[in-house]
C-alpha cells in the first residue's frame, strides 16, 4: 500500500491526478533549517523526516511512503508559512517585481530504501501595490502556503511567468512523483 505522509490537501488531491490507490497520513514534523544547509538540502531533509514520521506511524517496513516538502526561496532565504498578515505582507512585498525560486522535494520509502527527487522552478511576480497586497492578504488564502501565496488561487494573477513545474510549486511535482514512484516499483 503507498501512504502520503502530508496533511496538505493539495497533495492529496494532486496525487490523485496520478490515479494511484494512497492513504493519508496525519504527521507533523519540525521545519528548522540548519545555518549549515543549503535551501535544497534543507528541503530535502525535510522531505525525508515527513517520510520517517509517516513510517514510524505506520510501523511496518513493508509500505511506500511518499512526502514532499516545498519551500520559497529568494537570495538564498527560505520563506516559510507566514506567521500573521502582516508576516504574509511582507513576504509579497519581498516576492514583488522579482523571480524567486520553489523547491519541492519528495522522499520516497520503500521495502528495500528510500530515495529523493527535487524539483526547483522559477516564478516571476509582477509588480505588486501595497493595496493589492493588502486585499490578497484579506482573501486569507496566504496562511498554510509557503511564500504566503498560492498559483492555484489567487495568486495566480501575480504569476507573470513559470519556469518549473506548476504541480512542483502547488506541493507536489507530479513528473518526479510518477517517475520516482516507477523507479522503485518498477
Ligand atoms: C508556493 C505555494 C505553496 N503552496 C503550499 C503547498 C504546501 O502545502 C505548503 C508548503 O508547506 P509544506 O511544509 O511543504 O507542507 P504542509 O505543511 O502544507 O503539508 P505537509 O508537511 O503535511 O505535507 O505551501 C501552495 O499550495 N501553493 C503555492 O503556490
Amino acid at each position: 500500500m503507498l501512504y502520503l505522509a502530508s496533511r496538505s490537501p493539495r497533495r492529496s488531491q494532486l496525487l490523485q491526478q496520478l490515479g494511484l490507490d494512497f492513504q493519508v497520513l496525519d504527521i507533523d514534523v519540525p521545519e528548522v533549517r540548519d545555518p549549515a544547509e543549503t535551501a535544497v538540502a534543507y528541503v530535502a531533509r525535510v522531505a525525508a523526516d515527513k517520510a520517517r514520521a509517516g513510517r514510524e506511524q505506520r510501523g511496518s517496513d513493508d509500505d511506500w511512503i511518499l512526502a514532499a516538502d516545498t519551500e520559497v526561496v529568494l537570495d538564498d532565504q527560505v520563506f516559510g508559512k507566514p506567521a500573521d498578515a502582516e508576516a504574509a505582507a511582507a513576504m509579497l512585498a519581498r516576492l514583488s517585481d522579482r523571480t524567486h525560486q520553489v523547491v519541492s522535494c519528495l522522499h520516497l520509502l520503500g521495502p528495500q530504501g528510500a530515495r529523493t527527487a527535487c524539483c526547483q522552478s522559477l516564478v516571476r511576480f509582477a509588480a505588486l501595490t501595497s493595496a493589492e497586497i493588502r486585499a490578497y492578504v484579506a482573501t486569507g488564502e496566504p496562511y498554510g502556503k509557503a511564500g504566503g501565496y498560492a498559483i492555484q488561487g489567487r495568486a495566480a494573477a501575480f504569476v507573470e511567468h513559470l519556469d518549473g513545474s506548476y504541480s512542483g510549486v502547488m506541493g507536489l511535482p507530479l513528473f518526479e512523483t510518477a517517475r520516482l514512484l516507477r523507479s522503485m516499483t518498477g
